[in-house]
Order: C-alpha cells, then structure tokens, then sequence
C-alpha cells in the first residue's frame, strides 16, 4: 500500500477538512450506511446516468485494490446504484469502499458485509442495466469536484477529497492538526484552571 494511504487512514477526516480550509467536502448527505465506518484512498471515478449502474460493475472489474469507488449518480434517489450483491463484488475484489451520490438498496445484507459505502440512503428499486456510463472521468460528486486519483477521506463527520497533486502538503497540515489537537485536549479538557486560562487567552 502506498505509504500516502496508510498515513490518510490514520486521520479524521475533519483534520483533512482543516488542512483544506474547510473546502473540498461532499455533500453531508452522503454517510456511512454504518457509523463507524472509514474510506481513506485514491478516487476511481465513474459517471452514471440516474438509474443506470452497469458502468459500476466495469469500474469494480477496472479498479486496483484499495480504489474507492468514487459514483456519480447524479443523486437520483429513485433507482439502487448498487445491492447487497454489487457491493460484495467489490469487496471481493479488494476495493476500498464506495462512495456514491445516490442511493443503495438490500441495505440490511449490505451492512452485514462490513464493506464501507457512502450514500444517500435506500430504496427498493434497481437501476437499468444499458451500459451507458463513463469510467475515470473528472466527475460531480456531492457537489465537489473529483478527478481521477484525487485523495478521498471519509468517516461518520464527512467525506473530503483532496486534489492529487496535493496530497503531500495537506496531509503534513493535517498530521500537524491532529497531533496539536490532541495535545490540546490533553493539557486542557478536564483541568478548570488551564480551561479557564485558554478561555481567557482566546477571548
Ligand atoms: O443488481 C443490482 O443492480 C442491485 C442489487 O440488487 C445488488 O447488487 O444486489
Ligand atoms: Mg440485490
């Protein structure tokens, strides 16, 4: 795994957020079909007209291991970009996760997968299957633009995508992030006297 990856996984994804200046995030109405769950990777991204998710299994076939499918579903909410089924075609293939501006559906199977997917919630009805759809396109999703190989870090806060060329320094400044919001918290939460300097020393 590329290093980059490994130190992305290690972040929240509000660290990220802060690193960016609180630009590049998805829409919040994508989430994750389980709390806890965690994509941190490169962006393998796919086009869709709504209703129609052929494009999705010829990505799942394209991708490397780690991908996170990254779905342009154009938010329609009416037709399943993928199931229980799709999903688990990507986890055996060793994806990283699937972020989708749509919906799913079979999501109680889904969620006993443990696979990680972002979307916009469920419904019952599949998508057609004409094959139209385009693979490693730049792509809208979530109202945030997201080119092939950009950097995606999402959790139960949010998803961030943070441009290819980026990756290095963002993810220095968001390292720095964490490790001084963690000191903070540790010197300061539960202490009254250091919360009242820091109170004092802010306002
Ligand atoms: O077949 C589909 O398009 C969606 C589905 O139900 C699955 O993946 O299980
Ligand atoms: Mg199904």
């Amino acid at each position: 795994m590329e290093q980059w990856i490994q130190r992305l996984q290690e972040l929240p994804s509000t660290c990220v957020s802060d690193a960016l200046q609180g630009k590049s995030q998805m829409d919040p109405g994508i989430c994750p079909i389980k709390d806890e769950y965690k994509v941190a990777g490169r962006a393998f991204t796919v086009s869709i007209p709504p209703g129609e998710n052929t494009s999705v299994l010829r990505a799942i076939r394209e991708a490397q291991p780690g991908d996170i499918l990254v779905v342009d579903g154009k938010g329609f909410l009416s037709r399943a970009v993928a199931g229980d089924f799709i999903v688990g075609l990507a986890q055996t293939l060793e994806l990283g996760g699937l972020v989708i501006d749509g919906v799913i559906r079979d999501i109680g199977g889904t969620r006993e997968l443990g696979f990680p997917v972002f979307c916009r919630g469920t419904t019952v009805a599949a998508s057609g299957k004409t094959g139209i759809g385009e693979l490693q396109v730049p792509i809208c999703c979530g109202g945030t633009p997201v080119q092939p190989g950009d950097y995606i870090v999402g959790d139960r806060d949010g998803i961030v995508v943070i441009p290819g060329e980026r990756i290095e320094e963002v993810l220095s400044k968001a390292e720095e992030r964490m490790w001084k919001d963690e000191e903070r918290s540790a010197r300061i939460l539960g202490h009254p006297e250091a919360a009242r300097a820091y109170l004092d020393s802010v306002l």
